[in-house]
């Protein structure tokens, strides 16, 4: 009987027993015929089951329903055509059929029409619905419910119970699941570190964990927050300076100097740090940028400078506050390049020079040419562009096709102009004119504009090693400053200051170092720029003063001053380590400095020696030099006068007296120089034939700035000196040295009274600093602006005796060199007979020291010749001044041997 006539059939027995009878009875009845009828589907039937495995079946086609008629379906399998719990029919062709069936996998792959054929719930409760063909109780549900045909990772269940979709997606949280995520927009973002999966805001810290390696994905600043210069100009090529960077390391220390625009009277002095760049201001210049006379230069073979030009002066007219209108002016055109570049039109002068660049012959390679030469022409002010309130250029250019060669004449110009002392108050702006064009010239000059308006200081340039402050060497005295013999330090590196930490010597190494090894950075720097190594820490450099006597173009300040021959002196240090790293030095960042002696140490004997060898070496390169005067040529083989300068600091040096009483065996004068901070050394010098100490500053806040002594004791240590000099010393022709620097050490005269009081001199040599440019080489810190006039000095000098007359010290003017900007104070002792005597007899000296008998400097005078005399200007005769008039007129400057007069050479 089939479920469904058994169905009907007991609905039509119990209906009437149920209203016939009612209640239990009615029920017991309804279970007892359930049970007989629904005995074998509801507890399976064993009879049933035994029959369909043992089904005779005969076909081999078994369950191949579309094979076998109707009627054999009906004998198969209990006549219902299929196996038990949806197995093939288990007769044998039932076995072979279950084999040909194709993998369930293959088929949802495949996408095959032909589905694998399901397997039963035990009859019951299978609801295809909910659960796909396949019984859960089974290995079944192996066939799911059809899905779009998308490949999808198999999912994993929640143990069946509880998995929300919706909520998690796909896969159950149960198992391993939730391996598909929730589908996210598909942006490829960059995986980020965890930070302990706690505590990482993204907000906050961007999307990498702080405690990670991560927060490498910074969160992008707001606009205000980065440094608006660099953004804003970098994508104009602008050549900022490096003044202009912000944030520099720690380690380097660099200080900037700052200009302000103000006058002399408004002169800062910032000790801290306003944006980090600002260390200290001390010079300024004379005049606000918008008062100033603004000429555009410009040069142009195709026009497009002269437009930019034009650009640059409509910019600038806008100006609010600009006095004068700009001036346009074509380079290639002016009648005399040196009305504007040797003199210049106004005090007020700015240019602005806009220039191409080319690689093939232009008239502006003139132009560059001219200003390479008036910076090599000794007989024209070194640095006449000085006079200007300042400068600035803009290249213009073609980057694709000259990517090397881009703008370079424009940086010629901006480097020659910087190096004939002109300020850049601008950085050097450079345009491709392929794709940048005239928004960009605008742009560049629209910001010229802003900043001519603008009163902050103008920072140009880097001080190179200040802020004594915090340096180590400077708070504990037992620390070395120096960097050994600085091998295998970097060449471009400060040697002084190797990434802003000072290598100490290896306190447990016996090993003791030479000061300049020969395969060092600092030697090969040095021999670059003229020195002869000596050893391995003495050197001798032949000076220009020497070379320019020879040549019967002029003599030192010593010659005016004090009667030495330039062209037989010897410039010699024997020790180029220095204790203090002064601003005006002009080896200052090349030469090792230390506050003792630490190195491998040379012989004196064999010093002196090897030193003449090079001076002379040097002096026999001259002989081809034109306007080399003979006599003055062969003389020069005869080393007369030594002076112990150069660089470094000779009194560190051990041998220092012996040495001297080499030179002086040698009938070679003795000019000893020191810096006033080795009293113990200065105390035990021989006699010298002059004796100087350098007073850089007044006071103590200004030596500290001015000398940035490594001795923490520093000014203790030049007091003791001046108590040397005045007692233990007196004996000696004593000589204060003052170099003047502009913004640092021109204010307090009354302070140099009282160091003069204190130390009682011989002489006071006052001399304005010279600048000896910022080259790569040459890592002078000062500038042009503390280089002061012979009038400033003039002014100081006069002030600076009244001042001592005031006091009643006996002290007058009494030469000069002019030229040197130089002017001697000496006492009153030695003006005899109403005559000045601050010349030296060479001869009476090396004859007294040959005596053997006590005598002071009085003993070695020598009257001071008219011409050097304070108000005569101190050019000693038998040299030929040129000027630049008597260039134009057709002498090249050249010295005719024979038209000179006898130069009055020492005689020993
Ligand atoms: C023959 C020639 C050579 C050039 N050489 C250079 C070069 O060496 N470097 C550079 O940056 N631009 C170079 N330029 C591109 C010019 O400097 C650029 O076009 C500029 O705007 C020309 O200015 P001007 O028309 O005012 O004379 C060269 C252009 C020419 C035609
Ligand atoms: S004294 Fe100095 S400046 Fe003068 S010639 Fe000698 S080395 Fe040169």
């Amino acid at each position: 009987m089939d479920l469904q006539t058994k169905v009907y059939g007991s609905l039509a027995v119990v209906s009437p027993i149920f209203l016939y009878f009612g209640g239990r009875l009615s029920i017991l009845i309804v279970v007892w015929t359930s049970v007989v009828l629904f005995g074998s589907e509801l507890f399976g039937n064993k009879e049933d089951e035994k029959k369909t495995h043992a089904c005779k079946c005969s076909h081999k086609e078994g369950n191949e329903k579309d094979s076998i008629s109707e009627d054999t379906k009906k004998d198969c399998c209990g006549g219902k055509g299929t196996g038990v719990n949806g197995k093939p029919c288990c007769g044998q062709g039932g076995k072979e059929q279950s084999q040909q069936l194709p993998t369930f996998k293959k088929d949802i792959i495949n996408g095959e029409s032909e589905k694998p054929k399901t397997k039963c719930c035990g009859g019951k409760g299978h609801d295809e619905n909910k659960h796909g063909k396949v019984c859960c109780k089974g290995k079944g549900h192996s066939e799911p419910k059809p899905e779009p045909v998308v490949e999808k990772p198999k999912t994993k269940c929640c143990g069946g119970k509880g998995h929300d979709k919706e909520k998690h997606g796909e896969v159950c949280c149960k198992g391993k699941g939730h391996d598909e995520p929730k589908p996210e927009p598909v942006v490829e973002k960059p995986k980020t570190t965890c930070c302990g999966g706690k505590g990482h805001d993204e907000n906050k810290h961007g999307k990498v964990c702080c405690k990670g390696k991560g927060h490498g994905e910074k969160k992008v600043e707001p606009e205000s927050e980065r440094p608006k210069v660099g953004d804003e100009w970098d994508s104009m090529t602008v050549d900022f300076t490096e003044a202009f960077k912000p944030n520099r390391s720690k380690t380097t220390k660099k200080a900037v100097k700052v200009f302000t625009k103000k006058g002399m009277t408004e002169i800062k002095t910032k000790e801290t740090e306003t944006d980090g760049l600002i260390k200290s201001a001390f010079t300024v210049s004379n005049s606000e940028l918008l008062d100033s006379d603004i000429y555009i230069f410009y040069s142009s073979l195709q026009g497009s400078s002269q437009k930019a030009g034009q650009i640059v002066q409509e910019k600038l007219k806008e100006v609010s506050g600009l006095k004068k209108q700009p001036i346009l002016l074509n380079l290639d055109e002016l009648n005399d390049t040196d009305e504007y570049f040797v003199d210049v039109p106004s005090p007020n002068s700015l240019y602005i020079l806009v220039v191409p660049s080319y690689d093939v012959d232009c008239p502006l390679d003139y132009f560059i040419q001219t200003m390479e030469e008036n910076f090599n022409d000794h007989r024209l002010d070194k640095f006449p562009l000085r006079k200007l309130v300042g400068y600035t250029v803009l290249g213009l250019g073609d980057s694709e096709s000259w990517p090397d060669k881009f703008c370079y004449q424009a940086t010629k110009v901006d480097y020659w102009i910087s190096h004939l002392g002109g300020r850049r108050i601008f950085p050097l702006g450079k345009i491709c004119m392929k794709y940048d064009g005239n928004d960009k010239i605008a742009e560049w000059a629209t910001l010229l504009g802003e900043l001519l308006k603008d009163n902050e200081p103008i920072l140009y340039e880097y001080d190179e090693t200040v802020d004594n402050s915090d340096d180590d060497h400077n708070d504990n005295d037992d620390e070395d400053n120096g960097n050994g013999s600085d091998a295998g330090s970097d060449e471009n590196v400060d040697v002084e200051d190797v990434g802003g930490k000072e290598i100490k010597p290896n306190e447990n190494s016996l090993e003791i170092k030479q000061m300049i090894a020969k395969d060092s950075p600092t030697y090969k720097n040095l021999t670059k720029q003229g020195y002869r190594i000596v050893g391995s820490h003495s050197g001798v450099k032949i000076c220009r003063w020497t070379k320019n006597e020879l040549r019967g173009k002029g003599s030192c300040y010593k010659k005016s001053l004090f009667n030495i021959a330039s062209s037989r002196c010897m410039e010699l240090t024997p020790s180029l380590a220095c204790s203090s790293k002064c601003v005006f030095c002009w080896r200052h960042g090349t030469n090792p400095v230390s506050k003792n002696w630490r190195w491998e140490t040379d012989e004196p004997e064999y010093i002196l020696e090897n030193a003449l060898a090079a001076h002379y070496s040097m002096i026999k390169q001259m002989r081809g030099v034109p306007g080399v005067i003979a006599d003055r040529f062969i003389n020069a083989f005869k080393v007369a006068h030594c002076a112990l300068s150069l660089v470094g600091e000779p009194i560190l040096y051990p041998y220092i007296t012996r040495f001297i009483e080499l030179l002086h065996e040698k009938e070679i004068t003795s000019f000893l120089v020191c810096n006033a901070q080795h009293p113990e050394s200065l105390r035990t010098i021989g006699k010298v034939t002059q004796l100087y100490v350098s007073i850089d500053a007044s006071t103590k806040e200004e030596l500290k700035k001015v000398d940035r002594p490594l001795y923490k004791d520093f000014w203790e240590r030049m007091m003791e000196c001046l108590d040397i000099l005045r007692t233990v010393q007196s004996h000696q022709r004593t000589v204060f040295r003052l170099t003047l620097v502009k913004g640092f050490n021109m204010g307090q005269i009354s302070s140099y009274a009282d160091l003069v009081q204190r130390g009682e001199p011989c002489f006071i040599e006052v001399k304005g600093a010279t600048f000896s440019g910022s080259s790569k080489d040459n890592v002078n810190s000062l500038t042009m602006q503390n280089i002061p006039f012979i009038e400033e000095c003039k002014d100081f000098v006069e002030r600076f005796v009244a001042e001592l007359q005031r006091r009643g010290l006996p002290y007058e003017i009494s030469a000069e060199h002019a030229h040197s900007n130089c002017v001697l104070i000496a006492q009153k002792k030695f003006k005899i007979d109403g005559k000045w005597h601050t010349h030296i007899d060479f001869d009476k000296f090396f004859k007294l020291l040959e005596s053997g008998e006590n005598f002071t400097y009085m003993d070695y005078l020598k009257e001071t010749p008219e011409w050097a005399l304070y108000g005569n200007g101190g050019f000693a005769p038998g040299n030929v001044r040129v000027h630049r008039n008597e260039k134009k007129e057709g002498n090249d400057g050249r010295v005719n041997p024979e038209d000179l007069p006898e130069i009055p050479i020492a005689t020993n």
